[in-house]
């Protein structure tokens, strides 16, 4: 069996996030990797230079070729922009009727510069949350996406509670911005909280974590892997390619793709 992932998501020329973060992870995780490209970015390790969102004519078609022909069991959806890409992946995700919906609802780069409009955030609530499978926000965006101050463990709770009353199966709540010196990731299905607490790695070459670690997820849950197995193995994979450092780059730098796979071996 081979099993197949789409992303629809921005370009990183600089290969450590978006697009290219996700079909490096898909390979790594032995899935079929596709993508429909919604922005182009000029981008690299010291930020973000150009956007270039692609007229939605050519975001549709992307997504229609692909499915059409090759149809992923899993999707996942990174940097959208506007409204209007927002409301166009929404409407194809129930055109062709897609499954395993992984949203992670990207805002801003690490360097601060802005991946969706401010006036897109009602959309991606009200139209892409509700057909989501699985929601992967970062503490801000889980503040932006709630209204609310995410201060505390429990903070983090409750945001995961209302995100899931947006009418998202699964809530994944990414501790890397937390302070302390642990980081707790947090999954939440409607009933149960689970934790995955690691120690923080101490370096300033995390760009891409937030794509990679949700694109090992979708990755995951491709292959038919419970929502709890694909975040557990996401959480190891996104460790391997922090710990083991690339260094390459003079600002921040991406993590190392290929480290999970070299220690199965
Ligand atoms: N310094 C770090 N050490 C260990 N794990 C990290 C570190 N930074 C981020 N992570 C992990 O990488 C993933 C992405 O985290 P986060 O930084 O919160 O998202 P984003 O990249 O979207 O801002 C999470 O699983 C988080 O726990
Ligand atoms: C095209 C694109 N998509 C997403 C991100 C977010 O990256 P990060 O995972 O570092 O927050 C990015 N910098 N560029």
């Amino acid at each position: 069996m081979v099993y197949k992932a789409l992303t629809i998501a921005g370009s990183d020329s600089g290969g450590g996030a978006g697009i290219q973060a996700d079909l490096k992870t898909f390979q790594e995780l032995e899935v079929f990797g596709m993508s429909a490209i919604t922005a182009v970015t000029a981008q690299n390790t010291l930020g973000v230079q150009g956007v270039y969102p692609l007229p939605l004519e050519a975001v549709a078609q992307q997504i229609d070729s692909v499915v059409v022909d090759l149809r992923p069991h899993a999707v996942k959806t990174g940097m959208l922009f506007s409204s209007s890409i927002i409301h166009l992946v929404a409407s194809k995700i129930k055109e062709h009727q897609l499954q395993n919906i992984v949203v992670d609802p990207v805002m801003i780069a690490k360097g601060g510069a802005p991946l969706l409009q401010k006036e897109a955030i009602a959309s991606l609530k009200s139209e892409l949350l509700p057909l989501a499978d699985v929601i992967t926000p970062n503490i801000p965006e889980a503040e932006v996406l709630t209204g609310m101050e995410i201060r505390t463990i429990d903070d983090r709770k409750e945001a995961a509670k209302a995100l899931h009353q947006l009418g998202v199966n699964y809530v994944v709540m990414k501790g890397g911005h937390g302070d302390g010196e642990q980081l707790v990731d947090l999954l939440y299905d409607g009933v149960r909280f689970y934790e995955w607490v690691s120690p923080r790695i101490e370096t300033k070459h995390t760009h891409g974590t937030g794509c990679t670690f949700a694109a090992a997820i979708t990755a995951q849950l491709a292959k038919g892997k419970t929502i709890y197995e694909a975040v557990d193995t996401a959480k190891q994979f996104i460790q391997a390619a922090i710990e083991d450092e690339l260094g390459i780059g003079q600002g921040h730098g991406p993590t190392n793709h290929w480290a999970f796979r070299r220690r199965q071996r």
